[in-house]
C-alpha cells in the first residue's frame, strides 16, 4: 500500500520532523534534490516562483540546474520568501542564475521545461492574480511541465480545482495526499512520482491499494477445495421496466469471473425467460411479482439467502414497496455481508437510518456521488469537496462499508480508508456499476477482510475497465467488455502471489 497523508497530516508531520530536530532547510534541500534527480531535463528550463515553502524547492532545484550547467531562469510571482526559501534564493544569486519578475508578456514557449512552485501545501481557497494568469500561460505553453508537490491551484485533498497547472509530470514530497488522486487530479496529471525526503506520519494515513496488496486474496486456488470454499452469492434485482437482460446476466458473470463458487441470480418472474438465455454459469430464481416490479414474499428471499455468504440487491429492481419490504427483511435477519447499489441505495435514503445502523449484516454501500448525495442530504459539490471526510464520516456514524466511486474510489469503515485509482474513462457506461456489484458480491464470499474486499472489487473491476478500453477505446468500450477483462486483471495480481 501506498500512504496517503491528509493536507493537515503533511503540515502537522513536517513540522514534527523539524521540531525532532531535522532543518526544515534540510528537508527542503532533500526535496529539491529528490525532484532534481527524477525529472528528464528539457533546457531551457523556468521555476516559476510563488511566496512559500513550495518555491524554495524551486530555488534548490535552480541551484542544482546551474550546478549541472542546465540553463535556468526563475520568474518570481512575488516579492515574498519564507524563511528556508530566501536562504536558497540568495545561494541562486549568488551564482547569477537569472531571476525575472512575472509579465503576462513572457513567452513561456520559449522553455523546454518549466517548473510550477507557485503552491504546495499552504494553498487555501481559489488562485487570485497574478498566479491563476501565471497558470493559465503554464497551460497555454508547449513546454513540458513539472508540478513540485502538487499542480498549484489544486486542492491537496479533494482533487478539486476551480483552475490549476496541468502537469507532464507531479513530483509530491514527503507523501503523497488524497488530492493526487480523487476527482480531477487524473485529468490534470499525466504522471506523477513520490519522494520520500524521510518525514514520518504523525496522524492516522490513508492507503492507496497496488497489486500487491491483494496477491494473498486472489492467490492460484488450491486443489483440495470446492465451489463451496468460495461462497454462494446470490444476486437480487430487476423489474419489467428495467429488464437490463444482458446488464443482469452480466453481472452475474462478472460475480463467476471474479471468482465466485456460486451465483443465485434472482430475478421478478415477468423477466425471467427474457434473462435466463443470456446467463451461462449462474443459477437463475423467479421471484414473485406485480407483472412489472418484485413482491416481497418472506418465504422466498429467505430461502433464496439461506446459504450464501453474500448478497448483492439492488440492481434495476425498481423503489417500490416490495423491493423496500426485501431490502428491511435482509436488513433485519441476513447477518452475511450484503452490498447495496443502485435502486436499493435510493430505498436505504428513504429509511429510518436506524435500520441501517442496526443491520445485522455486513452492509457494504456503494454510491456514485449523486446517490450519496440522497444517502448523506448533503449537496454534491459538499461532497466533492471533501470526500474523504463525508464518506468517514457517514460509515462511521452508519456503522457501514461505504465504496463512494468517483475517478478514483474511497473505501472506508470510518476507521480504514483505502483508495483504488484503477479505472478510465470508457467505464462511464451503462452497466459497469452492476458489474463492480458482481465483482463485489464474489469477492466478498472469500475474502476474510471484508474492508480489504471492498477494495479489492473497486482494484479488479477498474483494471479490468483498463484492458477493455485498451481493446476498445473510451468511446465504444461496454461493461460486457469490462466483464471479459476480469481474468486479466485477476492473473495480473495472483501472477504476482509467491507463498511465505
Ligand atoms: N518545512 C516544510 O514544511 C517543507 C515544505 N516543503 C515544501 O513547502 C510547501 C509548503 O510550503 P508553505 O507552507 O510555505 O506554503 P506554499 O504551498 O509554498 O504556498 C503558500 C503561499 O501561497 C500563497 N497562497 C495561498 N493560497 C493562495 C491563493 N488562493 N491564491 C494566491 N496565493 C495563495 C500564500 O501567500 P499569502 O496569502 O500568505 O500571501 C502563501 O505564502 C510544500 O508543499 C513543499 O513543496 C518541502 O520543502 C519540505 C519541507
Ligand atoms: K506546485
Amino acid at each position: 500500500m501506498i500512504r496517503i497523508l491528509s493536507v493537515e497530516n503533511m503540515r502537522k508531520s513536517d513540522a514534527a520532523t523539524i521540531a525532532a530536530g531535522t532543518p526544515g532547510r534540510e528537508l527542503m534541500f532533500r526535496a529539491g534534490r529528490a525532484i532534481f534527480d527524477s525529472v528528464n531535463w528539457k533546457p531551457p528550463v523556468a521555476i516559476l516562483c510563488g511566496s512559500g515553502n513550495n518555491a524554495g524547492d524551486g530555488y534548490v532545484i535552480a541551484k542544482l540546474l546551474h550546478d549541472a550547467e542546465i540553463a535556468c531562469d526563475l520568474i518570481l510571482l512575488s516579492e515574498k520568501f519564507s524563511e528556508d526559501g530566501a536562504y536558497y534564493y540568495s545561494l541562486c544569486k549568488e551564482a547569477g542564475i537569472p531571476s525575472l519578475t512575472w509579465d503576462s508578456s513572457l513567452n513561456l514557449s520559449e522553455y523546454g521545461t518549466i517548473v510550477d512552485c507557485l503552491f504546495g501545501t499552504g494553498f487555501r481557497g481559489e488562485v487570485r492574480d497574478p498566479a491563476r494568469e501565471a497558470i493559465e500561460a503554464v497551460n497555454r505553453s508547449s513546454a513540458c511541465v513539472i508540478a513540485v508537490d502538487i499542480n498549484s491551484g489544486l486542492n491537496g485533498d479533494s482533487g478539486m480545482a476551480e483552475t490549476c497547472v496541468h502537469s507532464d509530470l507531479t513530483v509530491s514530497v514527503g507523501s503523497f495526499q488524497p488530492g493526487h488522486f480523487l476527482n480531477m487530479a487524473k485529468d490534470v496529471m499525466k504522471a506523477k512520482i513520490n519522494c520520500d525526503i524521510g518525514i514520518e506520519p504523525v496522524d492516522r494515513t490513508y492507503a492507496l491499494i497496488e497489486s500487491s496488496d491483494l496477491a494473498e486474496l486472489f492467490q492460484p486456488r488450491k486443489n483440495h477445495s470446492n465451489k463451496g470454499t468460495y461462497g454462494y452469492t446470490a444476486l437480487i434485482g430487476g423489474s419489467k421496466r428495467y429488464s437490463g437482460a444482458i446488464r443482469l446476466a452480466g453481472m452475474a458473470n462478472a460475480a463467476m469471473r471474479a471468482g465466485a463458487g456460486v451465483v443465485k441470480l434472482a430475478v421478478p418472474d415477468v423477466i425471467f425467460t427474457t434473462v435466463a438465455p443470456a446467463v451461462l454459469e449462474s443459477t437463475m430464481y423467479p421471484l414473485s411479482d406485480d407483472g412489472n416490479e418484485m413482491v416481497f414474499t418472506e418465504k422466498e428471499i429467505a430461502e433464496l439467502v439461506s446459504n450464501v455468504k453474500t448478497v448483492a440487491f439492488g440492481m434495476g429492481i425498481g423503489t417500490g414497496e416490495g423491493a423496500g419490504k426485501a431490502l428491511e427483511y435482509l436488513l433485519e435477519h441476513y447477518t452475511g455481508r450484503l452490498v447495496v447499489d443502485a435502486d436499493g441505495l435510493t430505498l436505504l435514503s428513504r429509511m429510518d437510518k436506524n435500520r441501517i445502523r442496526n443491520a445485522a449484516c455486513t452492509l457494504v454501500l456503494t454510491p456514485h456521488i449523486k446517490e450519496f448525495s440522497r444517502l448523506t442530504g448533503l449537496s454534491t459539490e459538499e461532497i466533492l469537496n471533501s470526500p474523504i471526510a463525508v464518506a468517514e464520516k457517514y460509515a462511521k456514524e452508519n456503522k457501514v462499508i461505504l465504496l463512494l466511486k468517483g475517478p478514483a474510489t474511497v473505501i472506508t469503515d470510518g476507521e480504514t480508508t483505502y483508495l483504488t485509482d484503477t479505472g478510465c474513462a470508457g467505464m462511464a457506461t451503462a452497466g459497469s456499476g452492476d458489474v463492480l456489484s458482481g465483482i463485489l458480491a464474489a469477492i466478498l464470499g472469500y475474502s476474510a477482510d471484508p474492508l480489504l474486499g471492498t477494495a479489492a472489487a473497486a482494484w479488479i473491476n477498474g483494471k479490468a475497465g483498463e484492458a477493455a478500453q485498451r481493446i476498445y477505446g473510451s468511446i465504444s468500450m461496454t461493461a460486457g467488455d469490462t466483464v471479459a477483462s476480469i481474468p486479466e486483471a485477476v492473473l495480473s495480481v495472483s501472477e504476482g502471489y509467491t507463498q511465505e
